[in-house]
């Protein structure tokens, strides 16, 4: 496969940062979450990127990160970088960093107060379940059958959040409606990325109306690869992840070029 113009000159940069949406991007979306893995391709294309001269692989997703360390099966070793929570969490962290231990007392009483009414209205809503998350939580209904049920449980929990916290951050995804009291988003992820790695140029790839703050944001002699349909910033456009694996083997062949 050749590789699209941009991606070919992006090869070429003298320190790559190669980021990356997890579910959706990497991972097939399946009904359980935490059941999902990378595709083997996906897996194969990351691993040779990380082989790759003067690249650096993140991974910048809306999982927590404790989730994404295990679905991603990364460990303390592993060379790929990670930000979670769409961006409010890292790792490695810094001293800096505010994990959710280290949120108000009341913020986080709130969080699960309005977690458990949302649990209970949700509840209406054959197949709708909600998932805790760090800094809120998310309502998931892609296993509802009757869209007009899924769509009166989205409206149930707004109508919840729109009094109770209307300043908590609303974030819309596949089958998923997520509140959070951290507003961070995946623009400021690949930002901190961007500077942590002293990239030259970057390539943030995703499949989701999150990732499209981090495809807003890139700078020019950036890519920007959208997985899928919908509306985009990106550039370039890939119809599903078997397609983006073999963009990203692509550029890790490239970039080994740069060794010889
Ligand atoms: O930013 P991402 O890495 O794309 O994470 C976004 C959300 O991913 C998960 O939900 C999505 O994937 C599930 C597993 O395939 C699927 O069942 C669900 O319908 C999708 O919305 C995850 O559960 C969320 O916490 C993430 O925010």
């Amino acid at each position: 496969m050749s590789l699209a113009p941009a991606v070919a000159a992006l090869a070429r940069t003298e320190r790559l940062l190669v980021a990356l949406d997890f579910d959706g991007t990497l991972a097939p979306l399946i009904d359980e979450p935490m059941a999902a893995r990378m595709s083997a391709d996906a897996r194969a294309a990351v691993d040779a990127l990380v082989r790759a001269p003067a690249t650096t692989v993140a991974l910048v997703s809306g999982r927590t990160l404790h989730d994404l360390r295990i679905i991603a099966e990364h460990d303390d070793a592993s060379p790929v970088l990670l930000a979670g929570s769409h961006g409010a969490e890292h790792w490695p962290a810094s001293d800096d960093d505010r994990d959710a231990d280290g949120a108000d007392a009341a913020l986080l009483a709130l969080r699960d107060d309005l977690r458990r009414r949302a649990e209970a209205l949700a509840a209406q809503a054959e197949g709708a379940w909600i998932e805790p998350k760090q800094f809120g939580f998310a309502l998931h209904t892609r296993l509802v059958a009757d869209p007009a049920h899924a769509a009166r449980a989205h409206d149930a929990i707004a109508g919840l959040m729109a009094v109770e916290a209307p300043d908590w951050r609303r974030r819309d995804g596949h089958d998923i409606l997520e509140y959070a009291f951290r507003t961070e988003g995946k623009d400021g992820a690949v930002a901190r990325l961007r500077e942590r790695t002293g990239a030259t140029a970057v390539l943030f790839a995703g499949d989701d109306v999150t990732d499209e703050d981090a495809l807003r944001s890139l700078e020019p002699g950036d890519v920007g690869v959208r997985v899928g349909g919908g509306a985009t910033a990106a550039t370039v456009r890939v119809d599903g992840i078997p397609e983006l694996a073999a963009l990203l083997s692509g550029l890790a062949r490239e970039r080994d070029t740069l060794r010889e």
